[in-house]
């Protein structure tokens, strides 16, 4: 879609109170527009516009499904207007998209859907608009979604599944290929399915500043969670009205990002007085976990991070472990100077194609070409982590990513040694090694484990 604003609604527009599907319609607007996240624009919006409680949830859900399912809605379009989708006014595109989704996705009765599409084009670029959204929806709601499925996405080529799944096809190809390196070849569609099903939210009790059991007994309907030792699954509400994510005591973090961070820590026994380093530490979810296991068991922490507005995010989110602990550094892995350490978390730069579930854009920003790049910065860095270790010390590699040129093709070249992660994930959570990975390094994903897909391989220094 182009990112030019052609129009900015029609004179009168922004004066009526916004309505759940304009507080949509503005969020994917400042995706498209300002390259905005959707996950930072939806807050503020639902702020302004007084919007709290269905009528949030609504919109937010109504917003997120669209950006997730474009490309699918984009064949819909396509089809039912006779014309590519790209040829639609921009504005108009949106409304549809957020009209298909109610009708296909959200169970909003048909003339309901119709006639929000309607309103919305009308409002966006006038009556001529509205006349060909009221034509596209009509013959839209004369079909369910498995019926739309078998019009522009049957059988069972790459390309209609990245149609059914709206996902670009170069994303199912790379994913595809993790999934059959890791012996799941043939779990592509489930894999598909969970990248578009919204995240629970989960939450890090960070050990010594709050007790994982308090946080469960308090908050309604929260439960521990299986795979990490400090995690508690939230049924519902807004985590920033709990008093220990305040105090940064917890926070938001997906589990299986804890678990790369505890995974480091449980590798091996700690010694006291032993240096850590967290090379990539922004915004610090890690950092501050690290934190407070180094705090408990005798240790200290560099946690550094290459952009000064992101080390500022690792002080805040380290601001509740004990003093002197956590030192945060602004400068850039490949040449840090500060080791050596008995232990690297390197949480490299990824193209994030792991965590699709949680940033419904994410997977339109990111190109082919980005991947290549990306793996010359990890391989870099993890040169440099190499560097910094101490002999017998070890590292932590991990990436929100599980594509095979940022995972096992950036470590195959490593001179550490591999460390059996999936045993020590199994330790972590009682759970069966060989369900991390049939290797030594370990491989999350969505569609088994409930997490992010994170990958993770624990190396270590000849003593
Ligand atoms: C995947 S994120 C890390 C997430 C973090 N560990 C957490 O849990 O909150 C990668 C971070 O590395 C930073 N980064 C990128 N290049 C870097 C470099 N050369 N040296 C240090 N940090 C870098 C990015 O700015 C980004 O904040």
């Amino acid at each position: 879609m182009s990112t030019k604003r052609k129009n900015k609604g029609l004179p009168g527009a922004a004066k009526r109170p916004p309505t759940p599907r304009q507080a949509a319609f503005e969020c994917i607007e400042a995706v498209v527009y300002d390259s905005a996240y959707a996950n930072l624009a939806m807050p503020r919006i639902l702020a302004s516009a007084g919007l709290t409680g269905r009528d949030a949830a609504f919109a937010t859900e109504l917003a997120y499904g669209a950006l997730r399912m474009e490309k699918l809605y984009d064949a819909v379009i396509a089809s039912a207007a006779r014309r590519p989708a790209e040829a639609v006014d921009n504005s108009v595109r949106i409304a549809l998209w957020l009209g298909i989704h109610q009708a296909l996705a959200m169970r909003v009765p048909a003339h309901a859907a119709v006639n929000e599409t309607v309103e919305q084009a009308r409002r966006h670029a006038g009556v001529g608009a509205a006349k060909f959204a009221n034509a596209v929806m009509r013959r839209v709601t004369e079909r369910d979604a498995d019926a739309w499925l078998a019009v522009v996405a049957s059988g069972t080529s790459r390309e209609a599944l990245a149609t059914r799944h709206s996902h670009p096809e170069w994303v199912v190809a790379e994913l595809e290929q993790a999934l059959a390196a890791g012996g799941r070849a043939g779990e592509i569609e489930e894999l598909l399915v969970a990248d578009n099903t919204p995240a629970a939210v989960a939450l890090v009790a960070r050990p010594g500043l709050v007790d994982r059991d308090v946080l469960v007994e308090a908050i309604e309907g929260a439960e521990a969670t299986p795979l990490s030792p400090y995690g508690v699954t939230l049924a519902g509400g807004a985590p920033g009205d709990i008093e220990a994510v305040r105090e940064r005591r917890a926070a938001v973090q997906d589990e299986g990002s804890q678990v790369s961070a505890a995974a480091l820590v449980a590798a091996r026994t700690v010694e006291s007085g032993e240096r850590w380093l967290d090379m990539c530490a922004g915004p610090g979810g890690k950092a501050a976990l690290l934190g407070a296991l180094a705090a408990r068991d005798g240790a200290t922490l560099d946690a550094l991070e290459l952009h000064e507005h992101r080390a500022e995010l690792v002080r805040d989110s380290v601001r509740a472990v004990p003093e002197g602990v956590v030192s945060v550094h602004v400068g850039d892995g490949r040449t840090w100077e500060g080791g050596p350490y008995d232990r690297i978390l390197l949480d490299a730069p990824c193209t994030g194609l792991g965590a699709l579930r949680r940033r419904p854009e994410a997977r339109w920003r990111r190109e082919k070409e980005d991947v290549a790049e990306l793996a010359t910065l990890q391989r870099e860095l993890l040169d440099a982590a190499t560097a910094l270790l101490k002999p017998g010390g070890v590292l932590a590699y991990v990436t929100c990513s599980p594509v095979v040129s940022e995972t096992t093709a950036v470590i195959e070249g490593s001179s550490l040694s591999a460390l059996d992660t999936p045993a020590v994930l199994a330790g972590l959570s009682g759970a069966e090694p060989r369900t991390f990975g049939t290797d030594r390094h370990a491989q999350l994903w969505p569609h088994v484990h409930g997490t992010d897909a994170m990958f993770i391989a624990l190396l270590t220094a000849p003593a």
